[in-house]
């Protein structure tokens, strides 16, 4: 069923450092829409796996663990908030050794599952309308989403911007990383990092931050003015 004019939903892919996260937030904090970390999610069950002391190259005993945290998302696009067990992971979820974990936690088709479930009812909680933003939103988790958008850049300026995050970083080192972990998510069997048919692709390698938040936000309201 089609959703209303207020409660679009909006699905925001692509590969790292691409600008899904600040522009997601932007785009949800304009529209009055709620917004949807899921990487953060992934990165949430990766940390709570090494902190109990689970081998996070071991599928079966990430398969077998999946179901034990409790990941509860904030969605409000100005104060994101995650939890895991009811502690606040937002900072402990964004260390480099979350980061160059969680490609093997999330090719795990039991972690998939259990966190797909999860957004899906999270955006179905959404009553105004959410801009989720991951890797497979389009093609797996809201397959019928209002609108799909597939970031792109090229990887040159994703590590510029990644080690501008990173405060002494090494851009060669972060680019080395980034290429590994976009080559290990796009080749996972289970609903790899992909752009859906029906997504608008957007590079963003020569465009600012603003440039691309407008764009969305046009291309959103062109579909709300389209059904009505
Ligand atoms: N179009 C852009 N131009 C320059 N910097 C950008 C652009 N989009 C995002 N950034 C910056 O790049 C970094 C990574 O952006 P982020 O939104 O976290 O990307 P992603 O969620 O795709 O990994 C942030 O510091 C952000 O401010
Ligand atoms: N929908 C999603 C979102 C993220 N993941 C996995 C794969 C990604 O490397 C990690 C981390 O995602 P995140 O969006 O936090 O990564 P970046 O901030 O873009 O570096 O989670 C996924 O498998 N599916």
């Amino acid at each position: 069923m089609p959703h209303t004019v207020e409660s679009v939903i909006v699905a925001i892919d692509g590969p790292s450092g691409t600008g899904k996260s600040s522009t997601s937030k932007a785009v949800a904090a304009k529209l009055g829409l709620r917004y949807l970390d899921t990487g953060a999610q992934y990165r949430a069950i990766t940390w709570w796996m090494i902190t109990n002391g689970v081998d996070v190259e071991d599928a079966q005993a990430v398969a077998t663990a999946a179901g034990k945290p409790v990941i509860v998302s904030g969605t409000d696009p100005t104060a994101p908030t995650i939890t895991v067990d009811g502690l606040d992971a937002s900072g402990p979820i964004r260390t480099q050794e979350v980061t160059s974990r969680v490609s093997a936690v999330s090719a795990v088709p039991e972690v998939r599952s259990i966190i797909t479930d999860l957004q899906r009812s999270i955006a179905a909680q959404a009553a105004g309308g959410i801009v989720v933003e991951g890797r497979d939103i389009g093609t797996t988790v809201l397959p019928d989403a209002d609108l799909k958008i597939f970031l792109t850049a090229s990887p040159e300026a994703r590590a510029a911007r990644r080690s501008g995050e990173l405060k002494g970083s090494d851009v060669h080192a972060t680019r080395e990383a980034l290429i590994k972990r976009d080559a290990a998510d796009s080749s996972r069997k289970t609903s790899p990092l992909a752009k859906a048919d029906d997504a608008v692709e957007v590079d963003t390698t020569e465009l600012t931050l603003d440039q691309v938040i407008e764009c969305v936000v046009t291309l959103v309201e062109e579909k709300r003015a389209a059904g009505k």
